[in-house]
């Protein structure tokens, strides 16, 4: 099967087998070559030996190029929605909304690039200042699982719209995903070398990140790849990383006088895309009240409530598969150690089916642990922790190295100005699920979530360097020298 798409032309792989499995069932649904690192330097070259053409085209001439991407998409919305599904185990109703987040990137990103990396001029005596915004070059993509087309989409679409050429390597999870993606580019009229496709394993990834014709690297993923790159490009100062990382999230509730709306809250927040977004609350906290009593109790309940099935199932559940049964053992296991040490199930996350990545939705009590490990565990299990005193909670819901997204459910304004200053977070949100971030501002981290690098709107910023110039049509000779200056 051809599955590297090189000048955009498809080719088998020449590196070692792998495969994707529908986790919801474990049909293989692709399989093919990963690329060998002779096909990955050939991406490269491919890519380098495009990218001033592309970078010279008017920019009006990529921006159709951009649109005709965003037609494919709407022409073959249900197919691609089905892809992602059957590749990733989410339901139907959300690949729906991922497809429309990628349609939706190419307008924001223009928004973006114009006004972000735009063109500024200054009028100054006898010349003009430009500010100007050029591409890096060659830029290498890499994508996560969780949202294998809308993810990678959002470094995609603003290098090239800012004239970088790409080399994508897509997570081994979702490769089915990244190529229909690419063969939605080819139909919308995208020039030979622009986006090349190189898919594979460990290996592949490591002879892309590690090339020496590369200009930059876009990451999303785990926070220990994240931390592997960062070290692999000290020492570049000349090459631009920008990487997005997981997070500890915290989700701080005190005193909401509408209970339900807070439990939904607190769902939207833990367990949509059955807990596998890097904004989901990972530790919830609840107040030692009775108000706190009351949100627990009817989250127990509805969280036992939430339905979790098939991705295509007639009744849409509110979770799918996780990515795999692996993933799923792993939150099975979490779970396990994490009571190991002290923690109170509250409701008991479970693998519903052997061979599969279904899991229930679970809840853990882990106020009586004293050290608890500062991890992501990338599956639907919130973490509880009962407070007595809001700065003490908000200083534990900083106790962690990540800082990606926080939020605060909370009927007093003055809670949440108090909560706003003092929380370490990218992502700060009240009264509104931490979750679903939005693609017309900055999403990133700090701390371990990234690298400074703010993604979705502020793409842009790392997609182009700025040149500053002072320009006059003539040479033109001083009506006053220098000191010291005689030019007769
Ligand atoms: N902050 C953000 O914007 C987001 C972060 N994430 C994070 O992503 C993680 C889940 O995604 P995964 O696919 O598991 O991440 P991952 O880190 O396993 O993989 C991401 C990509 O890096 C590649 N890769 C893995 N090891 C590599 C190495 N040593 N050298 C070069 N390439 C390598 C993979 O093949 C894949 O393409 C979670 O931790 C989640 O929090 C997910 C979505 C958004
Ligand atoms: O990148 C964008 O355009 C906006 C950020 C975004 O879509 N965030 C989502 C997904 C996060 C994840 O993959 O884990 C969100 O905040 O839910």
């Amino acid at each position: 099967m051809n599955t590297q798409l090189i000048n955009n032309q498809w080719h088998a792989g020449q590196g070692p087998a792998f495969n994707s499995v529908n986790p919801s069932n474990g049909e293989v649904v692709w399989q093919g070559n990963g690329a060998s690192p002779e096909q990955v330097s050939s991406a490269i070259e491919a890519a380098r030996a495009a990218q001033i053409q592309w970078a010279d085209m008017p920019i009006e001439q990529r921006i159709t190029i951009l649109e005709n991407f965003v037609a494919q998409l709407k022409e073959h919305s249900e197919e691609f929605a089905s892809i992602i599904a059957r590749e990733t185990g989410k339901p139907l109703w959300e690949t729906r909304t991922e497809v429309g987040a990628m349609t939706g990137k190419v307008a924001i990103a223009i928004r973006a690039y114009n006004e972000r990396t735009g063109t500024t001029e200054n009028p100054m005596p006898g010349a003009k200042a430009f500010i100007r915004h050029k591409p890096h070059g060659v830029v290498a993509i890499f994508g996560p699982y969780n949202f294998p087309g809308h993810l990678p989409n959002g470094h995609i679409v603003p290098a090239i719209l800012a004239g970088n050429t790409v080399v994508f390597k897509p997570s081994e999870l979702t490769p089915h995903v990244a190529q229909f993606t690419l063969e939605l580019w080819l139909k919308a009229g995208l020039p030979a070398g622009v986006i090349n496709l190189v898919q594979g394993e460990l290996e592949t990834g490591k002879a892309l990140a590690s090339h020496q014709d590369i200009d930059g690297l876009f990451f999303t993923g785990s926070s220990n790849t994240g931390h592997l790159l960062h070290k692999q490009f000290a020492g570049h100062p000349g090459k631009i990383l920008a990487l997005e990382m997981g997070g500890n999230n915290p989700l701080v509730v005190k005193d909401v006088a509408d209970v339900s709306a807070a439990v939904h809250d607190i769902i939207q927040s833990g367990f949509i895309t059955s807990g596998q977004r890097c904004t989901c609350a990972r530790r919830l906290f609840i107040e030692k009240s009775a108000n706190g009593d009351a949100i627990l109790e009817k989250l127990i309940s509805a969280t036992k409530n939430i339905l979790v099935d098939d991705s295509f199932a007639d009744d849409q559940p509110f979770m799918g598969a996780m990515i795999s049964e692996k993933a799923a053992l792993g939150m099975v296991a979490a779970q396990a150690d994490l009571v190991k040490q002290g923690a109170e199930v509250l409701v008991e996350l479970k693998q519903l089916k052997p061979g599969t990545g279904f899991v229930s939705p679970g809840i853990i009590d882990v106020t009586k642990i004293d050290e608890i490990a500062d991890e992501e565990h990338f599956g639907p299990l919130i973490k509880v922790y009962r407070y007595t005193d809001f700065d003490s909670a908000i200083a534990e819901a900083n106790n962690t190295s990540f800082g990606l997204s926080a939020g605060l459910l909370a009927d007093s304004e003055d809670d949440y100005s108090h909560f706003l200053k003092r929380i370490r977070a990218g992502i700060v949100n009240w009264n509104r699920p931490i979750t679903g971030a939005s693609s017309a501002a900055p999403f990133g981290g700090i701390g371990a979530s990234g690298n400074h690098r703010a993604s979705a709107y502020y793409a842009a910023d790392y997609c182009a360097y700025p040149v500053a110039s002072v320009e006059s049509e003539k040479v033109n000779l001083p009506q006053t020298l220098a000191p010291g200056l005689i030019i007769e």
